[in-house]
């Protein structure tokens, strides 16, 4: 059996390696000319390695810590010693109030009422679905400053969306689909618990290396993918590609983009015009040393206001400079987005002056990468389904178009979301492509 795959994030390529262990011919089309998707390293002169994308595994993700393994890769822990800062309303705090734990741990209560496989289900699903998580912390949250805190930390922090753009259900999915507030929020013990040495770009491309040569096409956008009752021809600007079956592992905001003939059923389409990717910039500041160390602070910063909603130490053993890499999500980060690049280096620092104190002035650098300006992911952390959108158009994700089957990270019902979502996701759409279609 042929199938094509169309991308080469780690879902595409989880697929296609599940697909060649079953006996299939496999060719993964990728639109960019390097594999990984949503990952990409960049290395400063003195060898210090900058995560662009995706950078963190933890706790319960086996798939990635098997893939580590399996493609002989190191991981390290972030580093984390040290005091964080929480900026709680104009005033530095080391620690969060009880009201956060509080209303987080009721979020948490309610997601055990979700199967991430089918949150449509609840018994509360249309009323959660209706309720943006702004609405409900208005309600539930003691006082307006948690209600902000736990806001930008929950729908920025874990989908990259203001708490008024997303759904309580949504949330609720995703905080089940991870494992609970705990593991998705934590360092140490959560899912910021471990970096990897050389960068998750590289696992890719060992992921990528491993399948049988001449596997993966780059810089093949997949234009239109046609099928009838016979296989399926994936088209690019190059050629067409026949095959048996196709498995689609981009996200449904990209895999909207693509020409279907027949066209797509209209619940399927429009849950493409649903699942608007989310909004995040990640901002390396690089400094000459982690300055913040001195000072007994851990570069764990979260804030109720300003620009960055948290920053982390992202410095790289071996080298001497430090990393402070920030994060901004939502309306801040679009923002952020509109200021001419000279502004928004201003604002950031001074932002980061505010958390860490006066020396974050004095960045040597200040680098970013805007994946919602980038044609092949167009926003991240992933794409989340809109307020109102669960009931009809969730049963859609995984659901099969004829020979099409669909991966990508936002399909998957364990870490959504996350690489280790990505990797669960292809080998679930090769473990349907297989049971289908003859090998
Ligand atoms: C800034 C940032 C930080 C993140 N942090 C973390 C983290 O620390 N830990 C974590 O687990 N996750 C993190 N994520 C999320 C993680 O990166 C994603 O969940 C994961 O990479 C998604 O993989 P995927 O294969 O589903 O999709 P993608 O990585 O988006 O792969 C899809 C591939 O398809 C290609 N493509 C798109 N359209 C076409 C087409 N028409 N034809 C051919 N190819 C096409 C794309 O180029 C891409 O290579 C982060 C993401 C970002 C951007």
């Amino acid at each position: 059996m042929r199938v094509v795959v169309v991308g080469a994030g780690f879902s595409g390529l989880a697929a296609a390696a599940a697909l060649c262990r079953g006996g299939a011919r496999v060719v993964v089309l990728e639109a960019r000319d390097r594999v990984g998707g949503r990952v990409a390293t960049r290395r400063l002169d003195d060898g210090t390695a900058l995560d662009l994308g995706a950078q963190w595994i933890g706790p319960t993700q086996e798939r990635m810590a098997a893939l580590v393994a399996e493609h002989g890769l190191t991981t390290f822990p972030s580093a984390a010693q040290g005091r964080p800062v929480v900026r709680w309303d104009g005033r530095s705090r080391e620690t969060p109030p009880a009201s956060v734990r509080q209303t987080v741990s009721l979020l948490d209560d309610l997601s055990a009422e979700v199967d991430p496989a089918a949150p449509w289900r609840a018994a509360r699903a249309d009323e959660w679905d209706r309720l943006t998580l702004g609405g409900w912390l208005g309600a539930a949250a003691p006082d307006p400053v948690t209600a902000r805190y736990v806001g930008r930390l929950i729908a920025g922090g874990l989908l990259a969306v203001d708490p008024d753009e997303v759904s309580l259900l949504q949330v609720l999915f995703y905080l089940r689909s991870g494992g609970g507030s705990g593991l998705l929020l934590g360092m140490a013990g959560g899912a910021q618990q471990d970096r990897l040495v050389g960068g998750p770009a590289l696992l890719a491309e060992r992921m990528a290396a491993a399948l049988p040569a001449g596997t993966v096409r780059s810089a093949a956008p997949v234009r239109a993918v046609h099928q009838d009752g016979h296989g399926v021809v994936a088209y690019t600007d190059e050629g067409a590609y026949r095959a048996q079956a196709a498995v689609v592992a981009v996200a449904p905001a990209l895999a909207g983009r693509i020409a279907y003939a027949p066209a797509l059923p209209a619940l399927r389409d429009a849950l493409t015009q649903r699942m608007p990717m989310g909004s995040a910039l990640k901002l390396h500041a690089v400094y000459p040393t982690p300055f913040w160390r001195a000072d007994g602070c851990s570069g764990v910063t979260t804030s109720t206001d300003g620009p960055l909603t948290e920053t982390v130490d992202n410095s790289t053993p071996g080298s001497t400079r430090g990393v402070l890499t920030a994060f901004s999500y939502g309306r801040q980060a679009r923002e952020l987005r509109r200021l001419s690049a000279g502004r928004r280096r201003a604002a950031v620092l001074a932002a980061l002056v505010e958390l860490v104190g006066p020396a974050a002035a004095g960045a040597d650098d200040l680098v970013e990468y805007d994946w919602s300006a980038d044609e092949w992911t167009r926003g991240c952390f992933c794409g989340a389904l809109t307020p109102g959108s669960w009931r009809d158009h969730g049963p859609e994700l995984r659901r099969p178009v004829g020979r099409v089957y669909w991966a990508g990270t936002e399909t998957a019902t364990r870490w959504a979301g996350y690489l280790e979502g990505a990797v669960l996701a292809g080998e679930r759409a090769a473990a349907e492509v297989l049971a289908h279609h003859a090998a």
